[in-house]
């Protein structure tokens, strides 16, 4: 299962080794302007907002994801592609926790946000398993001023400190957490967690929100452990940079 560090992945889940695997280290020079590339139309709904959960290796907000009524298009995207749910990835301390890197460099965490072609599938799992099926929309986080959106989740990780809690979260618009600037870098990859699907069009945003280390240091003290299991606390749960493997990235 997933408890197996990254390292042992490949073993479990051959497609480790795959040729489009996620994260990467973005080389910003290597990029290359695509004039077809259209600009990103985020058209969310906040009372698609359901609840907020602990699964163990992050914290994720789910959206009621039965029809379109919050709905990500326009980028890189052809169709409509339906937001499921946001989730995080941070580090054990501010250096390191954001999946992609910019030129070798991490931010102190990263923020997706996962939505499915709800125009050509039925459902997320089945998407999950077709090479246009998810669109994940990153966004870099980092150290600075605290961040007063983000705080509506960070208030309510005490409610949700043990593996499987949930609690109610609605009337939460994810818009509120992206930079000014939508402007973005796109490539074909994969899921960064098991069943690391190869599945993913990324969209990267370029300009980073801004996070404290208050704020960071709440994510850290939630718990990868059970009820009836000897607490630990998920630290880390970022998935290192793969092989570009010749892949290009486009920007806007
Ligand atoms: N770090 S990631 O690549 O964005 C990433 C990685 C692994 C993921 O597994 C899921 N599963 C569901 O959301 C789900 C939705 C409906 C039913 C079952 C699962 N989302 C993921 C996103
Ligand atoms: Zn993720």
């Amino acid at each position: 299962g997933h408890s197996a560090w990254p390292a042992h992945w490949k073993e479990v889940f051959p497609v480790a080794n795959g040729d489009r695997q996620s994260p990467i280290d973005i080389k910003t020079e290597e990029t290359k302007y695509d004039p077809s590339l259209r600009p990103l139309n985020p058209n969310y709904d906040p009372a698609s907002a359901k609840i907020i959960l602990n699964n163990g290796h992050s914290t994720s907000v789910e959206f009621d994801d039965t029809v379109n009524k919050s709905v990500l298009t326009g980028g890189p995207l052809s169709g409509t592609y339906r937001l499921r749910q946001i989730h995080f990835h941070w580090g054990s301390n501010d250096e390191a926790g954001s999946e992609h890197a910019v030129d070798g460099m991490k931010y102190a965490a990263e923020l997706h946000v996962v939505h499915w072609n709800s125009e050509k599938y039925s459902s997320f799992v089945e998407a999950a398993r077709q090479s246009d099926g998810l669109a994940v929309m990153a966004v870099f986080l980092k150290i600075g001023e605290c961040n007063p959106q983000l705080k509506k989740i960070t208030d309510r990780l005490d409610t949700i400190r043990i593996k499987g809690k949930r609690a109610l979260f609605t009337n939460f618009d994810p818009s509120c957490l992206l930079p000014k600037s939508l402007d973005y870098w796109t490539y074909f990859g994969s899921l960064t967690v098991p069943p690391l699907l190869e599945s993913v069009i990324w969209i990267v945003l370029r300009e980073p929100i801004s996070v404290c280390s208050e704020q960071l240091a709440k994510f850290r003290s939630l718990l990868s452990t059970a009820e009836d299991e000897v607490a630990c606390c998920l630290l880390r749960n970022y998935r290192p940079p793969q092989p570009l493997k010749g892949r290009e990235v486009r920007r806007n």
